[in-house]
């Protein structure tokens, strides 16, 4: 049977003051899809990225959600940015400023119950009271993956996250994803430059291209496509 949509891009455009970045596009994105987003340098992968999280709003068309926009919850893990050594928050802390209610600035007995949880099913359960500055590189990824994931998303958004991290540890960021994304139908956006490790953990591609788009399942892309990309 096939899933569900949970993302629709209907004749979707974005032109920045006198400078299209692309135009009519449109996908549709079912439940528990994993869908690796590339192409070269600005063609436009993070600005549809912000397009999808309504920080930026469309030219043209729209981004519908689906069933409606009250169902789906975005995760998001930016781009690896290191953090101070002196930064005053435990790796616990950290994942859960997501959850700091309005009302209380500390968290609820739930709420840190949601972060153990996470924290355990990320592996960071053993250094949850370190300080996040003097976590490695790619524990402090690991628990921006966590915070991302603390609030139980349907859709992660994943913006070249795992870029300036070592083939072990990226491979340890993207197996636990696609752990998520298989035992709880997580649908995921990766945005990447890395095309073997998008052939190896996506089920289908989106490569934009300076005069368009190309789309289908992952098996089609090569690193060859994407560099001959003005040809699509
Ligand atoms: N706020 C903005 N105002 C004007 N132009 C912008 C703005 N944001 C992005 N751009 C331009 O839009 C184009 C697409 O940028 P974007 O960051 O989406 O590309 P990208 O595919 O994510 O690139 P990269 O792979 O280098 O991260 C670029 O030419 C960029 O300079």
């Amino acid at each position: 049977m096939t899933a569900a949509p949970i993302l629709k891009l209907e004749h979707l455009g974005v032109t920045f003051p006198n400078h299209p970045v692309f135009s009519d596009l449109n996908l549709t994105i079912r439940q528990g899809e994993f869908w690796s987003i590339v192409g070269k340098n600005g063609v436009g992968k993070t600005t549809l990225m912000r397009t999808v999280l309504h920080q930026l709003r469309p030219t043209h068309g729209q981004v519908a959600y689906l069933p409606n926009a009250n169902e789906v919850k975005i995760g998001y893990v930016p781009q690896f940015r290191n953090i101070d050594a002196d930064y005053p928050l435990t790796m616990r802390d950290f994942v859960g400023l997501n959850l700091t209610g309005w009302k209380w600035p500390w968290l609820s007995r739930k709420e840190r119950e949601k972060v153990q949880t996470i924290l355990t099913r990320t592996g960071l359960e053993a250094i949850a009271n370190r300080p996040i500055g003097q976590a490695s590189g790619g524990e402090k990824q690991k628990a921006y993956l966590a915070q991302a994931l603390v609030e139980a998303p349907n859709l992660l958004i994943l913006d070249e996250s795992t870029a300036s991290l070592d083939p072990v540890t990226k491979t340890e960021l993207l197996d636990l994803v696609i752990e998520l994304n298989k035992s709880l139908h997580l649908t995921v956006l990766f945005v990447t430059h890395d095309i073997p490790m998008a052939r190896k953990y996506s089920s289908q591609y989106l490569m934009l291209t300076p005069n368009g788009a190309e789309q289908g399942p992952i098996g089609g892309l090569t690193q060859e496509k994407v560099w001959e990309g003005e040809n699509v």
